[in-house]
């Protein structure tokens, strides 16, 4: 059965599963079927999604290579030769023939027998290409015939239905390992075999794999445990505030945002990062909001006159008082190097401390804060860090292209090595939690490419997050709070107030990137532009 995926309403939580465990799953398939079984089915799929997709096409080109993926293609060009007899096929193929899997052996010869067109050259004019050259076991593309096939299938402006995976494109961790850019030009579809695969959703794989399809050709996928999980929080609207009436603006949790350093410390003024992710806040639904700009000089402002529900507090004197001791803290917005006045203490006393931007660079630069910081979840503090690439290498001492080479990897690492919540953001981000399977994020879109929406997801996650925990109720599930499925990708190990980080922080990476692929085409999209469509928990 054919499952088409999309961004934001993927429900339940779907398990994605790296190479290793789907090459395991395709085996013990395998094991259980007639020969070729498998391959006919996967066929049979490509085929039905190539025709619905180009129900009137008048050339078809298949560009197939050496292996089972290639073997995927040339059974589906032998279905189609019966299926669309009007239409035109070419078929490309690559490959060595005393070299073939048994499955793509049988499939090279039934393209044979079908009477296929074979040709070395892509056609002029085709209207849907279909990319059969790599998929699982595939490596990037040197120079050659692929390369060049591939390229056509980049450049073209008709559809292209990629196998499995797009060729080239790296299954576990959605690097693009080819010498050309992961940018297609025309509609491109990703057919993905028997498991979902993670590269699909995060890094390069987003551009290259275009719309995501799913067929399990039969196969349950859940005889192991996946190597991640998409980002599924439940968005079915709970009770809204109108029909609550017991509350009180404390039962909402209280919000302070440090951060916005002043122009007059060092040239650098950054507020408004600050002042987006506090607004953030208070329209994400905190009852209270209190809001510490970083190095205040004379001119410092003390209101927000379009938002004068916002407190205005001493930043320093907040850090270390008993405000940072009550409510959840968002740290580093804009923060520059003015944020080292507030982090030793936030990071002793904060019972919930969201670090992002400047906060995370100073952890960068100084090891006995990160020691601290490592040391908060045994202490029952909880800490969210938000980086993105380049902030998550500067954590882990490495270069974000390191970082982007495998983010599930980096993403985890941060998780364990601060024992935090992680958010790393970016195309499909990725949040994880110590010793936990990670999430995947499916929504979102380059159109938050922009200065400030980070901030504005700072403030988001310390809202869910003070809507859901309050110190006093540490411990304690809101009744708002949707419980862990078992299929949540949660084990049991969770303590609840990192279960409640955890998903303060899903819930607030996929509403975030909802809102983004809601905007209206066309129209540029400014991190302020967000604020409006911010919702409280859980309404
Ligand atoms: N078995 C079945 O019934 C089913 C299989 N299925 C399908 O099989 C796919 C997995 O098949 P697969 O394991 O054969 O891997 P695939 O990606 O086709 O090729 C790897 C080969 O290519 C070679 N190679 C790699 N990179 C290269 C490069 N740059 N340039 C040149 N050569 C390169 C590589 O060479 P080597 O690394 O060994 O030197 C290796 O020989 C899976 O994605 C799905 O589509 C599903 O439909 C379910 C049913
Ligand atoms: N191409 C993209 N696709 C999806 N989300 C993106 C993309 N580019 C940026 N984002 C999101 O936008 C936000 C940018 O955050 P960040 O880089 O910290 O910006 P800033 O510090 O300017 O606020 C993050 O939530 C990130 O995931």
């Amino acid at each position: 059965m054919l499952l088409r995926l999309d961004p934001g309403s993927c429900r339940p939580k779907l398990p994605l599963h790296g190479s290793a465990a789907s090459r395991a799953i395709e085996q013990a398939a395998l094991a259980h079927l007639p020969p070729h079984q498998l391959m006919q089915r996967a066929a049979g799929s490509i085929a039905a999604l190539a025709r619905a997709l180009q129900p009137h096409a008048r050339h078809v080109w298949l560009a197939c290579g050496p292996s089972n993926n290639g073997g995927d293609g040339l059974l589906a060009a032998a279905l189609l030769r019966t299926q669309l007899p009007q239409t035109r096929l070419t078929v490309s193929w690559q490959g060595n023939e005393s070299r073939l899997p048994d499955d793509a052996r049988y499939a090279l010869q039934q393209a044979r027998a079908a009477g296929l067109e074979f040709s070395d050259r892509p056609p002029e004019d085709f209207d849907l290409g279909i990319d059969a050259l790599l998929g699982l076991g595939g490596r990037g593309l040197g120079p050659g015939p692929m390369a060049d096939w591939m390229q056509t299938l980049q450049q073209t402006r008709a559809t292209v239905l990629c196998v499995d995976l797009p060729s080239g494109l790296a299954c576990d961790s959605g690097a693009w390992l080819n010498p050309f850019a992961a940018r297609p030009a025309g509609p491109r579809h990703t057919l993905s075999l028997l498991t979902l695969k993670p590269g699909l959703f995060t890094a390069d794989g987003r551009d290259a794999a275009g719309q995501v399809w799913l067929d399990r050709l039969g196969v349950a996928a859940d005889q192991l445990p996946p190597d991640a999980w998409l980002n599924a929080p439940d968005t079915e609207p709970g009770p809204t505030r109108q029909q609550r009436h017991g509350a009180h603006k404390g039962s909402h949790g209280d919000l302070l945002v440090l951060g916005g350093q002043d122009v007059s410390v060092d040239g650098n003024g950054m507020s408004g990062a600050a002042l987006l992710a506090a607004r953030a806040g208070l329209q994400a639904g905190a009852g209270r909001v209190y809001l510490g700009l970083l190095g205040a000089g004379p001119a410092t402002p003390a209101l927000d006159l379009l938002w004068p529900e916002l407190m205005f507090r001493p930043a320093q004197a907040s850090a270390e008082g008993e405000l940072a001791r009550q409510a959840i803290t968002v740290c580093g917005c804009g923060g520059g190097q003015s944020v080292r006045a507030v982090l030793s203490a936030l990071l002793e006393h904060s019972p919930r401390l969201v670090l992002d931007a400047d906060a995370l660079n100073a952890l960068a630069q100084q090891a006995d804060w990160r020691a601290q910081l490592s040391r908060r979840l045994a202490r029952g503090q909880h800490s969210i860090l938000t980086p993105h690439p380049l902030e998550a290498a500067r954590l882990l001492g490495c270069d974000s292209a390191q970082v982007q080479a495998d983010r599930l990897q980096a993403a985890r690492e941060l998780a364990q090595q601060f024992q935090s919540v992680v958010v790393l953001k970016g195309s499909g981000s990725v949040i994880a939690a110590p010793g936990q399977i990670p999430l995947i994020n499916t929504t979102g879109n380059a159109l938050l490419a922009t200065a400030g929406t980070g901030d504005v997801l700072a403030g988001m996650v310390g809202a869910y997050w003070a809507q859901t925990a309050r110190p006093g109720r540490q411990g304690q599930m809101p009744a708002a709070m949707p419980q862990p499925s078992p299929d949540s990708g949660l084990n049991g190990s969770l303590s609840d107030g990192l279960e409640m980080a955890l998903q303060a922080a899903c819930r607030a990476v996929h509403q975030h990137g909802a809102l983004a692929d809601r905007w209206p085409s066309g129209r540029g999209l400014r991190a302020g532009d967000l604020l409006a469509g911010l919702t409280p928990w859980p309404g």
